[in-house]
Protein backbone atom coordinates (compact mmCIF):
# COMPACT_ATOMS: atom_id res chain seq x y z
CA UNK A 1 0.00 0.00 0.00
CA UNK A 2 1.62 3.49 -0.92
CA UNK A 3 1.42 6.57 0.93
CA UNK A 4 2.06 10.12 1.11
CA UNK A 5 4.49 11.51 3.46
CA UNK A 6 3.94 14.98 4.55
CA UNK A 7 5.64 16.93 7.53
CA UNK A 8 5.68 21.11 8.79
CA UNK A 9 9.57 20.20 9.83
CA UNK A 10 10.64 20.24 6.08
CA UNK A 11 9.53 22.72 3.48
CA UNK A 12 6.25 22.65 1.50
CA UNK A 13 6.95 20.97 -1.86
CA UNK A 14 7.68 23.98 -4.57
CA UNK A 15 5.91 21.84 -7.45
CA UNK A 16 3.57 19.37 -8.19
CA UNK A 17 5.47 16.66 -6.09
CA UNK A 18 5.06 14.81 -2.40
CA UNK A 19 7.85 15.34 0.41
CA UNK A 20 7.89 11.56 0.47
CA UNK A 21 5.73 8.45 -0.70
CA UNK A 22 6.04 4.73 0.57
CA UNK A 23 5.23 1.78 -0.75
CA UNK A 24 5.52 -1.43 1.49
CA UNK A 25 8.76 -0.87 3.39
CA UNK A 26 10.36 1.54 0.87
CA UNK A 27 10.45 5.20 0.99
CA UNK A 28 11.29 7.68 -1.97
CA UNK A 29 12.04 10.62 -1.20
CA UNK A 30 11.82 14.37 -3.06
CA UNK A 31 14.58 16.09 -4.03
CA UNK A 32 15.65 18.26 -1.06
CA UNK A 33 16.72 21.42 -1.67
CA UNK A 34 18.25 24.55 0.81
CA UNK A 35 15.04 26.24 1.54
CA UNK A 36 13.92 26.12 5.61
CA UNK A 37 10.59 25.22 7.01
CA UNK A 38 9.63 28.56 7.32
CA UNK A 39 10.53 29.12 3.49
CA UNK A 40 13.77 31.36 3.27
CA UNK A 41 15.52 29.95 0.02
CA UNK A 42 19.75 29.73 0.77
CA UNK A 43 20.15 29.65 -2.93
CA UNK A 44 23.47 32.10 -2.15
CA UNK A 45 24.39 30.33 0.77
CA UNK A 46 28.02 28.38 0.93
CA UNK A 47 27.87 24.74 -0.69
CA UNK A 48 28.08 23.60 3.01
CA UNK A 49 24.91 25.36 4.41
CA UNK A 50 23.32 24.66 1.59
CA UNK A 51 23.62 20.87 1.71
CA UNK A 52 23.22 20.77 5.80
CA UNK A 53 19.39 22.60 4.87
CA UNK A 54 19.22 20.08 2.06
CA UNK A 55 20.08 17.14 4.35
CA UNK A 56 18.26 18.97 7.59
CA UNK A 57 14.65 18.80 5.33
CA UNK A 58 15.99 14.94 4.14
CA UNK A 59 16.06 13.90 7.19
CA UNK A 60 12.84 15.74 8.44
CA UNK A 61 11.21 13.48 5.98
CA UNK A 62 12.74 10.55 6.56
CA UNK A 63 11.74 10.61 10.13
CA UNK A 64 8.36 11.62 9.40
CA UNK A 65 8.04 8.24 7.55
CA UNK A 66 9.67 6.30 10.24
CA UNK A 67 13.60 6.22 8.75
CA UNK A 68 16.53 7.19 10.62
CA UNK A 69 19.71 7.50 8.43
CA UNK A 70 20.56 4.29 9.40
CA UNK A 71 17.52 3.20 7.13
CA UNK A 72 18.80 4.85 3.69
CA UNK A 73 19.72 2.75 1.29
CA UNK A 74 20.34 4.64 -1.43
CA UNK A 75 20.76 9.00 -1.98
CA UNK A 76 21.33 10.99 -4.94
CA UNK A 77 22.90 14.31 -4.47
CA UNK A 78 22.76 16.52 -7.42
CA UNK A 79 24.95 19.56 -7.43
CA UNK A 80 24.56 22.84 -9.95
CA UNK A 81 28.69 23.08 -10.14
CA UNK A 82 30.49 19.69 -9.31
CA UNK A 83 33.63 21.63 -8.28
CA UNK A 84 31.43 22.10 -5.23
CA UNK A 85 31.70 17.77 -4.38
CA UNK A 86 34.19 18.12 -1.47
CA UNK A 87 32.43 20.73 0.59
CA UNK A 88 29.26 19.10 -0.21
CA UNK A 89 30.48 15.44 0.62
CA UNK A 90 32.52 16.96 4.19
CA UNK A 91 29.12 17.63 5.51
CA UNK A 92 27.11 15.00 4.08
CA UNK A 93 29.87 12.70 5.89
CA UNK A 94 28.54 13.94 8.93
CA UNK A 95 24.89 13.06 8.30
CA UNK A 96 25.79 9.35 7.40
CA UNK A 97 28.65 8.73 9.46
CA UNK A 98 27.72 5.29 10.04
CA UNK A 99 27.35 2.52 6.99
CA UNK A 100 26.90 5.16 4.80
CA UNK A 101 24.10 4.45 1.92
CA UNK A 102 25.26 3.90 -2.00
CA UNK A 103 25.37 7.09 -3.73
CA UNK A 104 25.34 9.35 -7.17
CA UNK A 105 26.62 12.34 -6.72
CA UNK A 106 26.14 14.70 -9.96
CA UNK A 107 26.21 17.85 -11.64
CA UNK A 108 23.18 18.91 -12.99
CA UNK A 109 22.45 21.67 -15.71
CA UNK A 110 21.01 23.74 -13.32
CA UNK A 111 18.49 22.74 -10.40
CA UNK A 112 15.24 24.59 -9.01
CA UNK A 113 15.22 28.10 -7.55
CA UNK A 114 18.91 28.37 -8.55
CA UNK A 115 20.56 26.55 -5.34
CA UNK A 116 23.32 24.63 -5.62
CA UNK A 117 22.86 21.29 -4.03
CA UNK A 118 19.60 19.13 -4.17
CA UNK A 119 19.44 15.87 -2.68
CA UNK A 120 17.04 12.64 -2.44
CA UNK A 121 17.28 9.24 -0.96
CA UNK A 122 15.42 5.56 -0.59
CA UNK A 123 15.15 4.57 2.37
CA UNK A 124 13.22 0.67 3.88
CA UNK A 125 11.77 1.06 7.56
CA UNK A 126 11.15 -2.96 7.75
C1 LIG B 1 12.66 20.41 -5.77
C2 LIG B 1 12.12 19.32 -6.29
N1 LIG B 1 12.25 18.14 -5.69
C3 LIG B 1 11.38 19.33 -7.54
O1 LIG B 1 11.15 20.39 -8.09
O2 LIG B 1 11.02 18.27 -8.03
Amino acid sequence: MSEIIHTNAAPEAVGAYSQATTNGDLVFTAGQIPLTPEGELLEDAPIAEQTEQALDNLLAVLAEAGAEPEDVLKTTVFLGDIDDFEEMNEVYANYFDRAPPARSAVQAGALPKGVGVEIEAVASVE
